[in-house]
C-alpha cells in the first residue's frame, strides 16, 4: 500500500484537501499498511520544492482562564470586637486572565517560526493552543491547515510536541534510544530493515552521526552533551516525519553554539518539508540568521508579526529604530519591556503592528491583482499560449516554464 498522498514530501506539487489527508491517515493507521515514512527515499533533501506547501494558519485566537481568588479574610462571625479573622477558602468570586488576546499569523512548510517574549508573555501558551494542548472550550479563533479546520485526531498524527524536558534512558546509546523510538512509535508491520535505514536517517538529519555510539548518561555516567542530548530528544519525537513540530523552547540552558546547532537542526527538518513553529527566549545573532517568521508577544497580545528583515524597517516606523550594531531581538525584547513599565503598557505597539499588517497584506493583495492583470493582458497577446508547448506559466511571468 502507498501512502503517497500522506508524506510531506510525497504530495509534492499536489494540492491535497484535509479530507484526503485524513483518508490517509486512517490508512497510515491500519494495521495492513506500512507507514508513509516507506516512500521517503531519504535522505530527503533532494526533493525539489512543493507548488502546494502546508500552510497553518491561526487566526484570533484567544485564551481565557478563570482565576479563582481563593484566599478571602472576613471579619470572624464571633464578634466584631474580636481580632481573629477567619479565612474563607475557595471563594466563588471569578477573574478572568486573558492569556492569548487575538492572536493572528501564518507558519509555512520549509519554514522555522519562533515566538518570542518575556517570561510569562504567553510563548508557551501559543504554542500549546497551535499544539490542540490547551482545552478547545477556553480557545477561541480558529486554527487551519491549507484553508481547512485542523481537526485534532488528524493534527496528532500529522504533529509533533517536544517538550524542554527530555526523558531518556541514560544506559542507551544515541543509536539505541532512535531505535527504541521507532520500535515503539512506527507500526508494527514496518519491517526491521526499514526501521533501522529510518533511524540512521535521522541521525544524519539531527547531525549525531560522531555520537550514535555514545550513551545518554546522566549526572552519574558521562554521556552525550546538552546539546547533542536535546537533538537525540528532537529525533524520537521526529521518528514518525510529522508535517508539524513544536517545540517548547528547544533551547533552553544550552550554550550559544549547542542552540545554534538545535536551530540548524530545525531549520533542516524544515526544509524537508515540515513546519516548524517553536519557542525561544533570546535568540543570538546567528539563529536569528535561521528564523523565518517571528511573533513577538507582551502579555498575550502581537506586537511583532513578520520576518527577521522587516525588523529595523517596523521599528523605524514606529519611532525606535534598531542602531546597526545592536541585535535586533535583544532591542525589540528591551523595548517592549520598557513599554511594559509605562502606564500605557504596550498598546502602542499592539495598534502599530495591527495597522502594520493591514498595510502589508493590503500591499500583498495590490501586487496580487497586478499579477493577475499582466496575466490576463499575456493571454489576450497570445491566445494560443506558448508556441511550442500552449502553456502559461501558472504565475505571471511571459515566459514559458515548460
Ligand atoms: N492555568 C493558568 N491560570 C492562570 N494563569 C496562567 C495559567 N497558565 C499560564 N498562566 C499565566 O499565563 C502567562 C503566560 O504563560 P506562558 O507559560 O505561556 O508564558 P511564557 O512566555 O511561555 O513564559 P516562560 O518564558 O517563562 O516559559 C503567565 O503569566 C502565566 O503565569
Amino acid at each position: 500500500m502507498e501512502l503517497k498522498e500522506f508524506s510531506p514530501r510525497i504530495r509534492r506539487g499536489v494540492n491535497p484537501t484535509l479530507g484526503e489527508l485524513l483518508k490517509s491517515v486512517g490508512d497510515a493507521q491500519s494495521p495492513d499498511h506500512d507507514h508513509h515514512i516507506l516512500e521517503l527515499g531519504f535522505p530527503c533533501s533532494s526533493v525539489p520544492p512543493s507548488s502546494y506547501p502546508f500552510v497553518l494558519s491561526f487566526t484570533n485566537l484567544t485564551y481565557s482562564v478563570k482565576v479563582r481568588l481563593k484566599v478571602n479574610l472576613i471579619p470572624s462571625c464571633f464578634g466584631a470586637n474580636s481580632n481573629t479573622a477567619e479565612v474563607k477558602l475557595g471563594s466563588s468570586n471569578a477573574n478572568t486572565k486573558v492569556l492569548l488576546n487575538g492572536i493572528s499569523g501564518e507558519a509555512r512548510e520549509g519554514e522555522l517560526m519562533a515566538v518570542l517574549g518575556a517570561s510569562g508573555s504567553g510563548k508557551s501558551t501559543l504554542i500549546d493552543a497551535l499544539a490542540d494542548r490547551i482545552s478547545k472550550d477556553s480557545l477561541k479563533g480558529s486554527i487551519t491547515l491549507n484553508g481547512e479546520a485542523l481537526d485534532s485526531r488528524l493534527l496528532k498524527v500529522i504533529s509533533a510536541y517536544v517538550m524542554q524536558d527530555d526523558l531518556l534512558f541514560p544506559m542507551l546509546t544515541v543509536e539505541e534510544t532512535l531505535m527504541f523510538s521507532a520500535e515503539f512509535r512506527l507500526p508494527r508491520s514496518l519491517s526491521k530493515s526499514k526501521k533501522k535505514a529510518r533511524v540512521q536517517a535521522l541521525i544524519d538529519q539531527l547531525g549525531l552521526r560522531n555520537a550514535a555510539t555514545t550513551v545518554i548518561g546522566d549526572e552519574g555516567h558521562r554521556g552525550v552533551s546538552g546539546g547533542e542530548r536535546r537533538r537525540v530528544s528532537i529525533g524520537i519525537d521526529i521518528i514518525h516525519d510529522p508535517i508539524v513540530l513544536f517545540l517548547d523552547e528547544p533551547t533552553s540552558g544550552l550554550d550559544s553554539t549547542s542552540a545554534f546547532m538545535v536551530v540548524k537542526v530545525l531549520q533542516r527538518i524544515a526544509q524537508s518539508g515540515s513546519i516548524v513553529v517553536m519557542s525561544i527566549h533570546q535568540p543570538s545573532y546567528r539563529i536569528l540568521s535561521l528564523l523565518d517568521r517571528l511573533i513577538f508577544l507582551s502579555h498575550g497580545q502581537t506586537v511583532y508579526g513578520g520576518s527577521p528583515a522587516n525588523l529595523p524597517v517596523f521599528f523605524r516606523e514606529f519611532g525606535h529604530p534598531i542602531p546597526e550594531t545592536e541585535n535586533r531581538t535583544e532591542f525589540a525584547l528591551d523595548l517592549i519591556r520598557e513599554l511594559e513599565e509605562t502606564p500605557g503598557g504596550t498598546k502602542s505597539l499592539v495598534e502599530f503592528n495591527k495597522s502594520w499588517q493591514l498595510n502589508k497584506n493590503q500591499q500583498r493583495q495590490e501586487g496580487r491583482s497586478k499579477q493577475l492583470d499582466q496575466l490576463h493582458h499575456q493571454a489576450k497577446a497570445f491566445p494560443q499560449g506558448c508556441n511550442k508547448c500552449k502553456h502559461f506559466k501558472r504565475q505571471t511571468s511571459l515566459r514559458c516554464t515548460k
